[in-house]
């Protein structure tokens, strides 16, 4: 008989925390906790967070009568290490230096390996993260932006964009490496993943101010603007990087980064929610656009997946944009609890190699 593993998994995202449990690939239980602009406007560091978040971990374990001494394994959503190839790493204490410092950036994923860390050291087992934000597989010509001294760089929603293209290739019939995938991540944060048979040869950095905006963040902004902004004299340095993740997006325009509440005010009436939420669709479109040129118009399906694509109206307005260039296939949510265990599952059962982050 197969062993049956007990995994718990840690997925810190801008806008919510999800922690899950399975033994093998069952699910015990799965739990999302969302936090509002202002609960996490009120931190000024993504480190500030992490009481605040494990708690959320520890405390939901005991809810769940879950006992910290039956895991086998713990694993988290990878964050801001150093650009890495996909696959399941060992954590260490070289990946936790760099998590904390966020050696790529500061996102809420840099904590969720440095949690796993704590909680598999306290037990005594293995730690891991699974297809880290940072997976950089892009093409040598994605990497060029137009100012040498700024590189493109690959910070994006690699684990559902993967596991998405794992579905739906199956749907069609065959394997994610043998297709061309359009992939678009809509959570707190938005990428679109150009998926060239099993490789994100090109993404936008979801991170740093590239691509459509996001219910937290500005997206892609007219440089000039932003250059007078910043010396202005008006805002510090982290002001600025506030109003660029975090505070952006839907949250500047509209005070909240949840979809949800949007749509209840759109139906309420308000014509600028209306305008401002079908400007994030129409930024959205022009990005997968763009994407179908990086692939010469060979594209088989177009993938909506994140929170966002749970909301019907807003993937119509997509599809009513780029359902010319490939049909358009929605997976509302995500699957990144499975895919994290799913990760450790093929290095515990030997099926892949365990990476070494150095
Ligand atoms: N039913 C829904 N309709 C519209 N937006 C939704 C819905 N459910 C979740 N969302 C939005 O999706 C976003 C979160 O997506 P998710 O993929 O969970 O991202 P994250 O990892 O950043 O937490 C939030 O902006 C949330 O309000
Ligand atoms: C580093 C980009 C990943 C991202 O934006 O994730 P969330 O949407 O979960 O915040």
């Amino acid at each position: 008989m197969n062993q049956i593993y007990r995994i718990l998994a840690i997925n810190p995202g801008s806008t919510s925390t999800k922690i899950a449990v399975y033994d093998n690939e069952d699910s015990i239980f799965t739990k999302t906790i969302f936090h509002s602009s202002e609960i996490i406007g009120q931190f000024s560091k993504i480190h500030d967070q992490y009481n605040f978040r494990k708690e959320m971990v520890v405390n939901t374990l005991k809810e769940q009568g879950v006992d910290l001494n039956s895991l086998d394994g713990v694993v988290g959503r990878g964050g801001n290490m150093k650009p890495v190839k996909g696959g399941t790493y060992g954590i260490n204490e070289k990946m936790i230096e760099d998590l904390k410092v966020g050696v790529m950036g500061q996102h809420a994923s840099n904590l969720g390996g440095i949690i796993a860390w704590e909680i598999a050291n306290l037990l005594n087992i293995p730690a891991y993260v699974v297809d880290p934000v940072v997976v950089d597989e892009l093409e040598d010509l994605a990497r060029i932006s137009g100012m040498p001294e700024i590189p493109r760089k690959s910070k994006d929603h690699p684990l559902n964009q993967k596991a998405v293209g794992r579905k739906a290739a199956a749907e069609l019939g065959g394997k994610y490496e043998e297709y061309n995938f359009l992939i678009a991540h809509l959570g707190g944060g938005i990428s679109i993943g150009v998926h060239k048979k099993g490789r994100i040869i090109d993404v936008n950095n979801a991170l740093d101010g590239d691509g459509p905006f996001s219910p937290e963040r500005s997206g892609g902004l007219p440089v000039g603007s932003l250059v007078d902004m910043c010396f202005s004299g008006e805002y510090t340095k982290q002001e600025i990087m506030k109003k660029i993740v975090g505070n952006g997006g839907l949250t500047a325009y509209l005070g909240t980064n949840d979809g949800r509440e949007i749509q209840k005010r759109i139906k309420a009436g308000d014509e600028y929610a209306k305008l401002i939420y079908e400007a994030m669709a129409y930024q959205i479109s022009k990005e997968i656009g763009a994407g179908a040129s990086v692939l010469r118009g060979e594209v088989d399906a177009i993938l909506l997946t994140g929170g966002v694509a749970y909301d019907d109206e807003f993937t119509a307005w997509i599809k009513e944009r780029v359902g010319f260039i490939a049909p358009v296939m929605v997976y509302p949510g995500e699957f990144e609890m499975i895919a994290l265990v799913q990760g450790v599952l093929r290095v515990m059962n030997g099926v892949e190699s365990v990476k070494i982050y150095s």
